[in-house]
């Protein structure tokens, strides 16, 4: 045994865990040895006087999943200086609270990338080749009957807008080049170093492209900005797919343009009522619908781990942050 493999947990640093309680760890132990992991959850004292108790030793606390860190939660930890997410998206952080207390923020977008990127890919290609639906015609032994089933689209050619160029937009952008598809982007400001074309805003990539694909962070200015408008000038035949979050897409304008035929269809991994899904989609063939689902594998949660842990590791030794969010 080390030195370090000795140490009691109350020697360790002191993380705190921030989950739901039906949220469950899914890494504690990698965790707990080398942390002193402070979980409400897992203690019969009551949260609040368990929060108490602790919240003066509380420098570093974890947040699972999208779990609410608010601006009167951080108050009630005052010496917190920093919020490691288990998450890409930071949209269930209050971001202007932690700006004001000098608390930093890490994501786990690269992490979650190449998976959330591959479906993003996933969506698009069943949408456009009716995958899940000929799925569906099959297993409903309609084949026999029908013998024919509706052609799909070519992906090979397609104008591709991405939506937020960060970690996973760009492997997006990198997968569908090697499709053969043509590639542009919008995001909060134009990368100097990329190649890629760029419009300043939502609306001209929409109406320059053939698919929207939607990887940015949900943020008071991106709520709903892919609208009605935005889905007229993607056009009848355009497909929007989004792996960001619901609200990034007015939900009622676009079950209204896919019912009314005036978008082409939709590949969407997020909703913005989880996990309510507008059930006018569910009879919709040109629409691939999947449950918050996208980076789920064991290999990004593992790389999730590493990230988080890194992180962790880097605070607790004056190092640099692996992952740390400009919150700006
Ligand atoms: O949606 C998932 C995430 O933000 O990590």
């Amino acid at each position: 045994m080390t030195g370090k493999e000795a140490q009691q947990p109350e020697e360790l640093p002191v993380v705190f865990v921030h989950r739901r309680p039906s949220f469950i760890l899914p890494f504690g132990d990698h965790l707990r040895s080398q942390f002193h992991v402070l979980d409400p959850y897992e203690s019969p004292e009551p949260y609040d006087s368990f929060l108490a108790r602790h919240a003066p030793s509380i420098r570093a606390l974890m947040t699972m999943g999208p779990t609410l860190v608010s601006a009167e939660f951080l108050d009630r930890l005052p010496v917190l200086e920093l919020i490691v997410a288990t998450s890409a998206g930071l949209d269930h952080i209050d971001l202007p609270a932690c700006r004001s207390r000098g608390i930093v923020v890490t994501n786990a977008s690269s992490a979650f990338a190449e998976d959330a990127a591959d479906c993003a890919v996933g969506l698009l290609i069943d949408v456009l080749r009716r995958i899940s639906a000929a799925d569906r015609f099959v297993r409903g032994r309609m084949w026999p009957v029908k013998e024919t089933y509706p052609l799909g689209f070519k992906l090979g050619g397609k104008r591709v807008g991405i939506v937020g160029l960060g970690s996973i937009g760009s492997e997006v952008a990198k997968r569908l080049s090697a499709f053969g598809c043509t590639i542009a982007y919008t995001a909060r400001n134009k990368k100097q170093s990329v190649p890629i074309p760029f419009y300043a805003n939502v609306r001209d990539l929409a109406a320059n492209s053939d698919v929207l694909v939607l990887c940015c962070a949900l943020t008071k200015e991106t709520y709903h900005f892919v609208n009605k408008d935005v889905m007229v000038v993607l056009g009848k035949e355009g497909v929007i797919i989004n792996v960001g979050r619901g609200s990034l897409i007015n939900e009622k304008e676009l079950v209204q343009c896919l019912v009314g035929g005036e978008i082409g269809g939709a590949g969407l991994d997020v909703y913005e009522n989880e996990p309510n899904v507008p059930k006018e989609l569910f009879g919709l063939d040109n629409v691939v619908l999947s449950p918050h689902s996208a980076p789920a594998t064991p290999e990004s949660f593992e790389a999730v781990l590493q990230l988080t842990v890194g992180n962790l590791k880097a605070f607790f030794s004056n190092k640099p942050l692996v992952s740390v969010v400009s919150n700006e």
